[in-house]
């Protein structure tokens, strides 16, 4: 690990954007990419897989500790998500398992469990990091940092055109729902609770364009970089 690599951290609530801009902006500067979502994601299915019950954090801890996984990246660019052998990079995206894996992620212990694993993605020339807790704990020396929002509503919608283009029969009432808990379940825990990190960004994407986001968070870096280096 480098721990002198620069880091932009990208943080925010389901569904405002995080890791479509955290993966352009990664690929804008040949960056590395860590989408620190589909940890807590990977580890929400290994608990089916052993039959843990979400609520017990003693029993999840040595999971935590010694998840199985695997980020490939395909010849054509596509990344695979490989649990103990299973290719499980879709089953990762479902909104039960993100339900399941936003409660398992309010255990301190099973977080502490899982920082080495995520801070081992910080490698020369730099990284881009998504997340919840990526300016606030992980990468707390990170000189960019950003938070990115959108109402609860405009996530809901995105979700929805996501699932309805992956082929799954979603109704938006109930993906509006399940974004609401989820942001009361990661904004009030209490340990590394989603919160803009000292610092921060913030950007609403609300109105904006993925482009307009990604340049906002290009000139954000290049200012903070440049400003950090001593250059006029
Ligand atoms: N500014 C935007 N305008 C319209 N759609 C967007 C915008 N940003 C992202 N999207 C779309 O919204 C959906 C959710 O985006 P994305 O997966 O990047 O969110 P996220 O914040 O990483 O969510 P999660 O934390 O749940 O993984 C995707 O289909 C993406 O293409
Ligand atoms: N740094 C992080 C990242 C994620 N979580 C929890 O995992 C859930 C799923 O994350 P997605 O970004 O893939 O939606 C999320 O709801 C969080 O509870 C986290 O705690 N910290």
């Amino acid at each position: 690990m480098q721990q002198n690599a620069p880091v932009i951290t990208i943080d925010g609530p389901s569904g405002a954007g995080k890791g479509t801009a955290a993966r352009l902006v990664a690929e804008r500067l040949g960056w590395h990419l860590l989408d620190s979502g589909a940890i807590y994601r990977v580890l929400a299915v290994a608990t089916e897989y052993h039959h843990i019950a979400t609520d017990d954090e003693e029993a999840l801890i040595p999971i935590a500790a010694h998840l199985d996984v695997q980020f490939n990246i395909s010849s054509e660019g596509n990344s695979k998500v490989i649990l103990e052998g299973e290719d499980v990079t879709d089953t990762i995206r479902t909104e039960e398992i993100g339900a399941i894996a936003s409660q398992v992620a309010a255990f301190p212990r099973v977080r502490e469990a899982l920082l080495r694993r995520q801070r081992a993605f910080r490698l020369a020339p730099g990284l881009v990091a998504d997340g919840r807790d990526m300016g606030t704990v992980v990468f707390v020396d990170a000189p960019v940092k950003v938070f990115l929002t959108a109402t609860a509503e405009e996530r809901a919608h995105r979700r929805y055109n996501q699932l309805k283009a992956k082929g799954y029969d979603v109704k938006i009432g109930r993906l509006l729902d399940d974004i609401r808990q989820r942001d009361e379940r990661d904004q009030n825990r209490t340990v590394a609770p989603l919160v803009p990190a000292e610092g921060a960004l913030t950007i609403d994407s609300t109105e904006l364009s993925i482009d307009e986001v990604v340049s906002q968070i290009l000139a954000f870096a290049n200012e903070k970089i440049t400003n950090a280096s001593g250059a006029k």
